[in-house]
């Protein structure tokens, strides 16, 4: 999980006007007492509901991130408490299709980050509601929905399936098969990706399915994942999240509010590759399977080791705090590194020179029916400028020696291209097919 110290960016100035107390269910009770609900029910996505605003939340904040501007929003976004991620397949045969499905999906994402449904709620009783309606009358929950595409969506058995092929970056290429990976099918690859991150599960969950209810008959559901952090109603100090084998994860990550640091290893740069990508970012996800019964018999010392830091703290072997340096030099009277050699710390670390933009989220999907144990563990999100430089190496390193492994077993993975961001009255994704 990626929340470090220093590397917050606020999606709302402190300063900024009391928001109005309109919530998605007040679209809904006026639609009924006015009678313009077959006005809204015959309306596209927008429409009358732009007169909505979004509630604020229970502290009295306004809780949206901003949907339009140069990046998508959920990369350099403060981790909100939960994700919910899936990877989809494209049905739709035409570069048409893709263009109108994008262009929907802009127009309903602006709206629900602002914490407006999508259309109508429940005003016209012979047509089906076009907003699925489980999000009425909540806030927009810091709300960020982020798109990717996948290399398939370029080439896919061999075929240039959109006429998009010359397009393809070099970077946008299936990850090498890495030793130990037990990658499946079912929670692998995709040609579109959707990442929405909420501070409530059900707005997450909510904007995704209203997504892919958009999508029908262009796209569908490939792979699924929802994934969880400590809520910040549970942590008011708001410090690093545990993973579920009980550690801080996300300590050491670019600081999200420094611009050049974020250009240097997030943002891919005008030059990098193809133009359309400038300004987007390659997210790589893994979903890594963690032994939580094997590691509750491990005794402490042993899962200090795996890590290469303390529990409690946080701090790397012999320091005292969570965010002091690693010592990589010191040596124990016995000659060995303070910091193990095969600890997870020394070799994600590497020479310091690779740092990818961790984002990750726990996941628990009840129990592994093969197994009888628990299928939970990380759903691990990176974004990076160049994954050739960046995640590759790193996990190249960590696949061969990470005591780490003894642990977890990555089961799923994919990459995507994360589109730019895009103006009001653009469409995300218009760099690409335009
Ligand atoms: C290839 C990239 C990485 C994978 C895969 C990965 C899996 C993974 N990590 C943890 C728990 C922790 N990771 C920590 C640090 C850390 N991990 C990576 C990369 C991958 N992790 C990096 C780049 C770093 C930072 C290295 C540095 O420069 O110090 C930590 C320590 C605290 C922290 O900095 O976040 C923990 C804990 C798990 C459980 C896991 C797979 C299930
Ligand atoms: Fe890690």
């Amino acid at each position: 999980m990626t929340t470090g110290k220093n590397n917050l960016e606020m999606s709302s100035p402190a300063s900024a006007p009391a928001p109005k107390k309109i919530s998605r269910r007040d679209v809904l009770k006026s639609a009924g007492i006015g009678g313009i609900g077959v006005l809204i029910g015959a309306s596209g996505v927008g429409g009358l509901l732009s007169m909505t605003e979004s509630k604020a939340n229970s502290s009295g904040k306004t809780d949206i991130v901003p949907f339009y501007g140069k990046h998508q929003s959920g990369i350099t976004t403060k981790p909100q408490d939960h994700v919910y991620f899936v990877a989809l397949d494209v049905t739709a045969a035409e570069k048409s299709a893709l263009v109108k499905l994008f262009k929907e999906w802009t127009e309903a994402a602006a709206m629900m980050t602002e914490g407006k449904p999508v259309g109508e709620l429940s005003s016209n009783e012979f047509l089906p509601p076009k907003d699925t309606g489980e999000a009425a009358g909540l806030s927009a929950s810091n709300l960020t929905i982020t798109f990717g595409i996948g290399p398939s969506l370029f080439v896919k058995n061999g075929q240039d399936r959109f006429g998009l092929k010359h397009k393809q970056p070099k970077e946008l290429a299936n990850l090498p098969k890495f030793p130990l990976d037990a990658l499946e099918e079912e929670w692998s690859g995709g040609d579109l990706c959707i990442q929405a991150c909420a501070d409530d599960p059900q707005v997450a969950f909510h904007a995704v399915r209203n997504l892919i209810r958009i999508a029908r008959g262009k796209a569908i559901l490939h792979w699924a994942q929802p994934g969880f952090q400590r809520t910040k109603q549970a942590d008011p100090k708001d410090e690093t999240p545990r993973n579920l084998f009980g550690f801080k994860d996300g300590t050491v990550n670019p600081d999200i509010k420094n611009e050049k640091e974020v250009n240097q290893h997030v943002w891919v740069q005008p030059g990098d590759g193809p133009n359309w990508l400038a300004g987007g970012s390659y997210l790589v996800v893994r979903r890594i399977q963690m032994f939580i019964e094997v590691w509750d018999r491990t005794n402490l010392r042993e899962q200090e080791n795996t890590f290469g830091r303390y529990r409690d703290s946080g701090a790397p072997f012999g320091q005292k705090n969570e965010f002091d340096k690693l010592d990589l030099k010191s040596k124990k009277e016995n000659g060995e590194y303070v910091l193990p050699v095969n600890s997870h710390v020394r070799l994600s670390h590497g020479d310091g020179s690779q740092q990818i933009l961790r984002r990750a989220y726990s996941y628990s999907n009840g129990m592994d029916v093969k197994t009888g144990s628990f299928d939970a563990g990380l759903l691990f999100l990176c974004f990076q400028r160049t994954p050739s430089k960046q995640f590759i190496p790193m996990q190249q390193r960590l696949s061969t020696m990470d005591k780490l492994n003894e642990y977890t077993s990555h089961r799923g993975s994919a990459i995507f291209a994360c589109l730019p961001g895009t103006n009001k009255g653009g469409y995300i994704g218009e760099t690409l097919f335009n």
